[in-house]
């Protein structure tokens, strides 16, 4: 494991293996290539071939996440996907609760899939990830996933956006709720990683609170758009520098107490 400075790591979501060469130009600005499907929905799977095409397309020492889709209650369906996105090469399992609508079935689903990819290969790192918009689908709560993943033994807790209409992270689960949604996941040892339509305006309160990974993609994408719009190389290198300017500017004003955030 090597530490990262600064603690805050950009995870960016090709579409595809010609969005990820893309990101392979922008590599330097970027810590992970998070490979998912959109039109299959927010945490979309893509196919295990595209996950080892964009593994082969982007510098061996950038993680490759993957997310194993927007899943049912489904336990071995999804311990199985899960491990199908491990054996293809990612090393970052992302996996939506979509169709959890309790903690319980949270903690179910996601304990199947630590399983199967741990089992794989022990260094992957399981995200369990709810949604900030959880009351507009009727899954689990957003602020219930840190103890789903600390009690499931997955090594971070995430909240994405399910419902892509423009509405954002901040609009869902207020700057204070997703303060103590990284609280949770810190108290357990988990990594926070935050997402959901975010802008390089949602980087200083996302800094502040002590997020360990943002996920973005429509941010860096050509006019703001993450359907129409593709990934460019220079919006990912701005967006990169607005965090670390940020990463700066809390360091020098905060006490040196954040988590410290690490890559595999
Ligand atoms: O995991 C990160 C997501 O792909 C975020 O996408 P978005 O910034 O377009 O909401």
């Amino acid at each position: 494991m090597r530490r990262k400075e600064p603690a805050v790591l950009l995870l960016i979501s090709p579409d595809g293996v010609e969005e990820a060469l893309d990101c392979a130009k922008a590599a330097e600005h970027l810590d992970i290539v998070d490979v998912k499907k959109p039109d299959e929905g927010s945490l979309g799977a893509n196919f295990p071939w595209v996950i080892r095409e964009i593994r082969d397309a982007v510098p061996a020492h950038k993680p490759v996440s993957a997310t194993v889709g927007d899943v049912p209650y489904k336990p071995g369906t999804v311990a199985q996907a899960a491990l199908g996105a491990a054996v293809s090469g990612a090393t970052y399992i992302k996996v939506g609760l979509y169709g959890c609508t309790t903690p319980e079935q949270g903690i179910d689903v996601m304990r199947a899939v630590v399983r199967a990819v741990k089992d794989h290969n022990p260094d992957a790192l399981v995200v369990a990830s709810g949604y900030a918009d959880a009351h507009r689908i009727g899954c689990v709560n957003p602020l219930a996933v840190p103890d789903i993943a600390a009690r499931s033994g997955a090594d971070a807790a995430m909240l994405d956006t399910a419902i892509k209409d423009g509405s954002r992270l901040f609009d869902h689960v207020p700057q204070d709720a997703c303060a103590e949604f990284v609280r949770l996941a810190h108290a357990s040892g988990r990594l926070a990683a935050l997402a959901g339509s975010v802008k390089a305006a949602d980087l200083g309160p996302l800094t502040r609170i002590g997020t360990d990974i943002v996920g973005v993609r429509g941010a860096v994408c050509e006019g703001g758009d993450r359907n129409a719009g593709r990934i460019q190389p220079h919006l990912v290198a701005a967006f990169r520098a607005e965090m670390d300017r940020h990463a700066r500017e809390h360091a020098a004003t905060a006490p040196a107490t954040a988590p410290t955030a690490v890559v595999g």
